[in-house]
């Protein structure tokens, strides 16, 4: 069957399902077409469940520290997996539901199921359906990067999404690759009661910070007992079921569980993009301008799969450009985007701009200003005072260029910085804010107020 439709969809991950509902409610007719799960990997596999997660994570640890706070508890902490993973089971569903359903009750939108391939550059064919529309707009992510490690396709290895499928605790649970995915499951799992050994292949953890930032983040999760090793040489594993083995410079560590979090790969590979003559890099990412068109006039790709954001927000980001610029009369633009994510390692990592080693490859002069969340009251107050704040300024302009906010809030305490570089306010500008006490975010204009030329 063919049918015609004003624009196309694929995929129902974030930025999709609110593309679909600004076309529609503007009058177009719009197909979305989604091959698997409504709300695509931060809903079902990615941010939803590992948030909740560490959040159960976080309330066994604070259990644990209960005594710290003259809370007294009887008997020992323990973790019920079932019910931790019954919990995140429900966030998914219900977030999954409300997507389908959004979608479901949205005039003029019509949701396929299955899996879209170009037939031409105005063409998709999905089962027996062909689908033409003058505009398409991919938002068809990624998923989980799986190198061809000796030994790694005979074991039975996770990954972010089968990882979600334990209902015990395994005994020994080994994380190739320290970045996002790696060290939230690290702590995570630590926290329920595993024995957790990072590989890290890389010279540090999480290699695009600051080593100071890194550094940090390695004595936090030491601190709880997590195994690091970083620089680590190939890999090589071995074993059946919950007895297996990884080789690494002729030691041999004997492990229950594998997960691998070495990164993402985007789903481009089977979209039959060369039949419309969309263009990709190298690593398989769409490529865009920057207003997030394709090369092909008339097609459009939209978060993970254009390689230039891999987070939710940034997913979510380039539908507001694409819709502001097709529907607002309004031309906002990728390289405008400043910058932002956050690491849930608890206490978080909140990050935005460059960082000291990006600024000092700028070549120009700038100042640097670093406070540790042991001299953050808020902190002293809650007992947590793991971590430190860090802002880079321009010394000429007084402009922000970065910062990273590793403590406790530090995933909101950094909004304050990112809504003012936002808005190309200067340091000085955020100096003379007055911030509610008692919070972290009221230690930001005394960040700036310190700040000094790099090593001073
Ligand atoms: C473990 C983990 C934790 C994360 N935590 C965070 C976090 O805390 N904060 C954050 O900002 N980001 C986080 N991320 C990243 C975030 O999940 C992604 O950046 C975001 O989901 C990308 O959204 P998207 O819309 O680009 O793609 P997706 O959400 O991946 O959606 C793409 C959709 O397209 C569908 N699709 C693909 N190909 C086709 C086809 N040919 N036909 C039909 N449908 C197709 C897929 O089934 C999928 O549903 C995390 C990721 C992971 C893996
Ligand atoms: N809090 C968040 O926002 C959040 C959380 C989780 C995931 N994510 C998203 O998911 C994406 C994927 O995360 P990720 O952690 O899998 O990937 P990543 O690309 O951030 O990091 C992969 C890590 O694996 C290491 N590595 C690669 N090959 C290796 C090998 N053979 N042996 C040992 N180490 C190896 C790399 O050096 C790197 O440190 C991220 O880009 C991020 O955008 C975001």
């Amino acid at each position: 069957m063919n049918r015609r439709f004003d624009a196309i969809i694929v995929g129902a991950g974030q930025a999709g399902p609110p593309l679909a509902n600004r076309l529609t409610r503007a009058g177009r007719s719009v197909a979305l077409v989604e091959r698997k799960l409504f709300g695509g990997t931060c809903v079902n596999t990615g941010c939803m469940p590992t948030k909740t997660l560490v959040a159960s994570a976080r309330a066994a640890h604070m259990a644990r520290r209960a005594a710290d706070f003259g809370v007294v508890l009887t008997g020992t902490v323990g973790i019920d997996m079932a019910r931790v993973k019954a919990r995140a089971d429900t966030v998914i569903a219900n977030a999954r539901h409300g997507v389908r359903t959004w979608l479901d009750g949205m005039d003029g939108c019509t949701v396929i199921e299955g899996h879209a391939q170009f037939e031409d550059a105005h063409t998709l064919r999905v089962g027996d359906e062909r689908l033409a529309a003058p505009q398409i707009f991919l938002n068809v992510g990624g998923r989980a990067a799986v190198p061809d490690m000796p030994g790694l396709h005979g074991i039975p290895y996770l990954t972010n999404t089968s990882i979600l499928g334990l209902d015990r605790v395994p005994a020994h649970l080994l994380i190739v690759g320290g970045s996002y995915i790696g060290l939230e499951y690290a702590q995570m799992y630590r926290r329920f009661g595993a024995r957790v050994t990072v590989l890290e292949k890389g010279p540090q953890l999480i290699g695009r910070e600051d080593a100071d930032v890194s550094t940090a983040v390695r004595g936090i999760l030491e601190g709880e007992g997590i195994d690091i090793r970083t620089g680590v040489a190939e890999l090589a594993f071995a074993g059946a079921g919950e007895t297996l083995a990884v080789t690494l410079d002729g030691e041999r560590l004997a492990c229950s569980h594998v997960l691998v979090a070495v990164g993402r790969v985007p789903n481009t590979d089977d979209l039959g993009l060369d039949q419309a003559g969309v263009a990709t890099d190298a690593r398989g990412y769409i490529t865009v301008d920057d207003e997030l068109r394709t090369n092909v006039p008339g097609i459009w790709a939209l978060g993970d799969c254009n390689g230039r954001g891999a987070f939710t927000h940034t997913a979510y980001n380039d539908f507001e450009m694409v819709a502001a610029d097709l529907l607002d009369g309004e031309h906002r633009k990728l390289s405008e985007r400043v910058s932002g994510y956050a690491l849930y390692i608890d206490p978080p990592l909140g990050r935005v701009g460059i960082n000291e080693a990006q600024a000092r490859e700028r070549g120009r002069p700038f100042l640097v200003g670093k406070r540790p969340m042991s001299r953050v009251g808020r902190a002293v107050e809650r007992d947590e005072t793991q971590g430190f704040m860090k802002v880079i300024i321009d010394a000429d302009t007084k402009a922000i260029l970065g910062a990273a906010i590793l403590g406790i809030e530090g995933d909101e305490a950094i909004h304050g910085i990112i809504d003012m570089m936002s808005v190309d306010a200067t340091a000085t500008q955020l100096q003379h804010t007055v911030p509610i006490h008692p919070t972290v975010s009221e230690l930001l204009p005394t960040l700036i107020a310190e700040v000094h030329a790099p090593g001073g």
